[in-house]
């Protein structure tokens, strides 16, 4: 079982001459490898709550602690070299080129030249920024997508285990910012990061989080995954906040794997096969395609896992809603 990187143990924070709590009384455990989004609409607290976790701001109560350990008790440096930190306005330092700012934390480290050019390579790699077009320009000389990139590669240089996300592509177009998202997943599942992401667009978090923190006026209103809250809102605030969402959005948040049905593991059967995370929206429109009435979900690993149904699709639309599988 994955061990819990983040607790918050029931932690609130008022600032000073305010008379309401911005975070109040949050209990969540985050496990080591696990993505994370936390939604709400603005001043829901959840900046806040990130920024307890690197101590730009400190709690007035509870406590957090990485991996066992009260944060208090760790030296802050060292701490915070251990956590990434990536918010919507970059922050890339503009009189360095590309490479320069990658290696910022590598060079404090006294990592020596050749190791430090081989990870900035390999970091612009990751983020799909060809290492020779790009290291030597100034962050001027980037599209804000590119830099966003940049200051994704820079947040990992050290390799640090837990990335903290505060809108990172809060400003960015809706293409260059579906491409982010995409990658930022194919990183997570590559690497293992533990990430916590805000966000205040419900498909964004719902896209990226295995599991969603939902907050509203600096509570925790619900915390599960996508499927959880989307067939089971909390309470009247989250069922809300899920209308936004149009069917069409929520099957395309909704994956294979969320729904389907057991089936025999020796079952051969010729029918088309999706993998676990295909979504539904992909399965459906299969369905409406083809002239089939189910397809198998197949498992890398473990072969075929489980069967969806036309009739399973239908009836939840029909419904208005999606779905109590
Ligand atoms: N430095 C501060 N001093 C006083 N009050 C603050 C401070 N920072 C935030 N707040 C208040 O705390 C509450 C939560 O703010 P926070 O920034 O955490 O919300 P948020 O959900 O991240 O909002 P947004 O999406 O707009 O960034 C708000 O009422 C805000 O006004």
């Amino acid at each position: 079982m994955a061990r819990t990187a983040i607790e918050f143990r029931n932690v609130s924070k008022q600032y000073a001459n305010t008379s309401q709590y911005a975070v109040a009384g949050v209990n969540m455990r985050i496990s080591e490898g696990s993505f994370i989004t936390i939604l709400g609409t603005s001043g829901s607290g959840k900046t806040t709550l990130l920024k307890m976790v690197n101590r730009i701001y400190e709690a007035t109560s509870g406590e957090i602690l990485y991996f066992g350990e009260h944060i208090h008790n760790l030296n802050l440096e060292e701490y915070r070299r251990k956590i990434g930190y990536v918010i919507q306005q970059v922050g890339l330092f503009p009189h360095m080129t590309v490479e320069e700012n990658i290696g910022t934390i590598p060079q404090l480290l006294k990592w020596d030249t050749d190791t430090i050019a081989k990870r900035v390579d390999a970091l612009l790699e990751l983020v799909c920024l060809s290492p020779l077009d790009f290291k030597k320009r100034y962050p001027r000389q980037l599209s804000g997508g590119q830099q966003q990139r940049v200051g994704l590669a820079r947040a990992m240089a050290a390799d640090p285990g837990i990335m903290l996300m505060d809108e990172p592509f809060g400003a960015i177009d809706a293409i260059t910012r579906q491409n982010l998202q995409e990658e930022l997943i194919r990183i997570q599942r590559k690497l293992n990061k533990t990430i916590l992401f805000v966000t205040h667009d419900v498909n964004e978090a719902f896209k990226l989080g295995e599991k969603v923190v939902i907050m509203h006026e600096g509570t925790i209103q619900q915390f599960d995954t996508p499927y959880g809250i989307i067939t089971k809102p909390a309470n009247g605030y989250v069922a809300r906040l899920i209308e936004t969402q149009d069917i069409v959005q929520r099957l395309k948040v909704l994956k294979a794997q969320s729904v389907m049905l057991p089936v025999d593991p020796q079952l051969s059967d010729c029918a088309f096969r999706v993998g676990t995370e295909e979504s539904l929206h992909n399965i459906l429109t299969y369905f409406l395609e083809n002239d089939q009435k189910h397809v198998l979900v197949e498992d890398n690993r473990r072969g075929i896992v489980g069967k969806i149904t036309w009739e399973q699709l239908k009836g939840s639309t029909r419904q208005g809603k999606v779905l109590s599988a």
